[in-house]
């Protein structure tokens, strides 16, 4: 299910600061706390449709949230249990506790479910796995709907450890701003839908879900060349390469050349067999070049990557290319599309989550990384980086990541500049996948 649009996503430490600063500037950590358990009684109490509710409540804030939650469920006539897995351990978890003021269970294992359970155990001050006695007596309670309270506890909310939940979540109420855990795998498959409770905090981050896609129609006045004009090289594989110069016209350039090709797939494709490559390079309309698609490690493509280096065109590398032209680089402006292993040989020994090693791998290159997958990260070399959780699954089929590449092409040579154009690209690809769903293959991306 699509997550928020263009929202923040802070890491455990990023929210101790923000949560820290709000403080600074007079709103109580408890005022935070109230806002947050509200909000979660609020979804709480519109997906538990009048049937009781059991609150699980940890020993940290998460489960204060829980206390404050039920609470406010109480309030509003809903039948609300509360269990606990320990006494509180924080000063305003206590206070939460000692204000709801009702019974409260021993999380055993004879605890009674609920139709709706709300897991208030631990959010992003998890420190280790559960244990697996808890996580036994948890999974004891699924098949019930469970909201999870900022993530599914047992989930590491900066995406680095793959520790599992016990419980996964049809909702997770994100409190304050997004969580790496709630768009990278394995964690984010375990969220369910997550909806967003800003709560008051001040989340300012570089690092942001996808915006959504918004196609701009060509201006009155336009003509196919100043809408963009791309060039995508093919290699011996020549049907990725018409997939790439196909995905250039469908995603909005006016001009696609295919070049070291006899035919292409549309007729509008201008393909070139023979040796044009450097001599169309050098066309001063040519907004972007395509290397990679279907085009193994080989001198052939050694050298088509150093002349399209040599020509400071903006550059989409892809696959084999991305090795093939990282030493060479220099800051010239690319876009690198790695799936996970193009980018293992290409970024070898980075740590963290999949955003950290994008971020790096982004950094080190100079140039914006898409690095593709199920949970696709776009990062910039100055930090800005946009999470594509929840891509389309139905993408994972031969072809689709070559007409990435071309969606690439496309909205640099309309204009944008490379992290923006990478973002435009995956949120086309996806909302193009999306419409199409069961059944896609790749050609259909590029169908009208
Ligand atoms: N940011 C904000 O603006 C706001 C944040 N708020 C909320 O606060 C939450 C963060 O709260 P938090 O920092 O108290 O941590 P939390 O997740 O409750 O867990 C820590 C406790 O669990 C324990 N513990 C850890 N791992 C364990 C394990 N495997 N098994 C067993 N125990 C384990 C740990 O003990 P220890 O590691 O010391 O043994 C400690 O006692 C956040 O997610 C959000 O819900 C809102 O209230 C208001 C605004
Ligand atoms: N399970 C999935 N869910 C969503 N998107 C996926 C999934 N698997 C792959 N994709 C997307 O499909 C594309 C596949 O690209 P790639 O692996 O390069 O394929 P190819 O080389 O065959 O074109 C990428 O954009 C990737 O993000
Ligand atoms: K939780």
């Amino acid at each position: 299910m699509p997550s928020p649009v263009d929202a923040p996503i802070l890491t455990a430490d990023a929210m101790r600061a923000a949560e820290a600063a709000c403080a600074a500037s007079g709103t109580s950590l408890a005022t935070l706390m109230e806002r947050a358990g509200a909000a979660v009684a609020d979804f709480a109490w519109r997906m538990a449709a009048g049937n009781p509710v059991l609150v699980l409540c940890g020993p940290g804030n998460n489960g204060g949230d829980g206390y404050v939650a039920a609470r406010w469920l109480a309030r509003r006539g809903v039948h609300v249990r509360v269990a606990a897995l320990a006494e509180p351990a924080s000063e305003l978890a206590r206070a939460a506790r000692r204000a709801w003021g009702g019974p409260v269970e021993v999380l055993g294992d004879d605890l009674a479910p609920a139709p709706l359970v709300i897991d208030a155990l631990f959010g992003v001050g998890l420190s280790r796995p559960l244990r697996k006695d808890l996580a036994a007596r948890l999974r004891g309670l699924a098949k019930r709907r469970v909201l999870a309270v900022d993530v599914p506890s047992g989930v590491e909310a900066d995406g680095v450890q793959p520790w599992a939940p016990a419980l996964s979540a049809d909702v997770t109420v994100a409190l304050g701003a997004l969580k790496p855990a709630h768009v990278l795998l394995p964690a984010a498959a375990t969220c369910g839908k997550v909806v967003l409770a800003p709560i008051g905090i001040e989340a300012q981050s570089s690092l942001r879900t996808l915006p959504r896609y918004e196609c701009d129609s060509p201006g009155a006045a336009a003509h196919k060349f100043s809408r963009g004009m791309a060039l995508v090289r093919a290699g011996p594989m020549r049907g990725a390469a018409g997939l790439a110069a196909s995905a250039v016209l469908r995603a909005g350039a006016g001009y696609a050349i295919l070049s070291g090709a006899s035919g292409a797939p549309l007729s509008a494709i201008i393909a070139e067999d023979g040796d044009h490559f450097a001599e169309r390079l050098a066309d001063e309309r040519l907004g972007a070049v395509v290397i990679g698609p279907g085009y193994p490690a080989s001198d052939a493509l050694d050298r088509d990557v150093a002349a399209a280096l040599k020509s400071g065109r903006a550059l989409v590398l892809d696959a084999a290319a991305i090795v093939s032209a990282l030493p060479r680089l220099g800051g010239a402006p690319a876009i690198l599309t790695p799936h996970a292993g193009e980018f293992a040989r290409a970024f070898p020994g980075l740590e963290g989550s999949k955003i950290d090693r994008a971020r790096a791998a982004a950094s080190k290159s100079g140039a914006v990384v898409i690095y593709k997958g199920a949970d696709t990260i776009v990062a910039a070399p100055d930090g800005r980086i946009a999470a594509a959780w929840p891509g389309c699954p139905w993408l994972a089929t031969a072809g689709t990541g070559d007409v990435l590449a071309g969606a690439c092409a496309a909205m640099l040579a309309r204009g944008d500049e490379a992290f923006d154009a990478a973002v435009a690209a995956v949120s086309w690809h996806i909302s193009r996948a999306r419409a199409i769903g069961p059944g896609l293959v790749a050609d259909d991306l590029v169908r009208a």
